[in-house]
């Protein structure tokens, strides 16, 4: 039987006096890939920053893993890569392999040296993200999909058990972005990683994600592509309030 690795409650949050997500209810099974789409400032992060613990719900109940998320003592099962991770400086001294290697720091702690296994798990995080050919290049010297590729092997050599993306491809063009997500379904694929993709790509949830979710303040929508997919335009203008094109994906 597969486990649940995320399991939301009636879960209630606010800034402050705005309230920003209501009694939302959402599970992630164990090697799934969940879509979450919404319009600006719908909650979607917010709704991040409460899975990794970062902000506590102001009622209902959040486990991650089977337990409370403050209760986690491994963090590095969580990887997470937000949206503002591709802006690197262009002079940042670091080499593809170095950012890479700095996400086994949290596991080692800063003093270990690196063993050959190690360095062995840093280049094939690289692999997987197909990075391999710039692995001696600066950071800063990478377009922005090439450095969410390297933020992205950085969270998988703590061999994660959940990967979270805020949109990744944000400022990305679309031929980039498309090979991203084909990247990001291998990974999902090879490793059955647990993920979660928080997008504005509408036409993404449905190529590559295994589950839907809809957020705006509430959830409009959890459940399969095709369902979605059937009832998109319901579901779309009932969650953004307007006619939403939608931009096909060929897969
Ligand atoms: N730290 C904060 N303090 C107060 N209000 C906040 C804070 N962070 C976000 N908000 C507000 O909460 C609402 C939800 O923000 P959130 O960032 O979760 O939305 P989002 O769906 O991720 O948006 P986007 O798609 O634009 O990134 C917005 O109205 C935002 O202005």
């Amino acid at each position: 039987m597969s486990k649940q690795i995320i399991q939301m409650k009636h879960v209630h949050f606010s800034y402050e006096h705005q309230k920003v997500l209501d009694d939302v209810n959402l599970t992630l099974m164990e090697g799934e890939f969940l879509g979450i789409i919404g319009p600006n400032g719908s909650g979607k992060s917010t709704l991040m920053k409460l899975i990794l613990g970062l902000l506590r719900p102001r009622q209902g109940e959040i486990k991650v893993f089977g337990q409370p998320v403050r209760q986690i003592k491994d963090r590095s099962r969580i990887g997470y890569v937000s949206q503002k991770s591709n802006s690197f400086n262009r002079g940042f001294p670091a080499t593809v392999r170095e950012v890479v290697a700095s996400g086994l720091v949290g596991k080692l702690g800063l003093f270990r040296r690196m063993k050959k296994t190690d360095w062995e798990r840093i280049d094939q995080a690289i692999d997987q993200v197909g990075l391999t050919p710039l692995v001696k290049r600066n950071i800063g010297k990478l377009s922005g999909g090439q450095q969410q590729r390297a933020f992205i092997a950085r969270s998988l050599v703590s061999d994660p058990d959940l990967l979270i993306l805020d949109e990744p491809t944000v400022g990305i063009d679309a031929k980039s972005a498309e090979q991203f997500y084909e990247m990001l379904a291998r990974l999902h694929r090879d490793r059955r990683l647990s993920l979660i993709l928080v997008t504005h790509d509408i036409g993404v949830v449905s190529t590559y994600v295994d589950r839907v979710a809809c957020l705006n303040k509430r959830l409009f929508f959890h459940g399969n592509p095709r369902d979605f997919v059937e009832r998109q335009q319901e579901i779309l203008s009932a969650a953004y309030g307007y006619e939403v094109q939608v931009m096909e994906h060929h897969h």
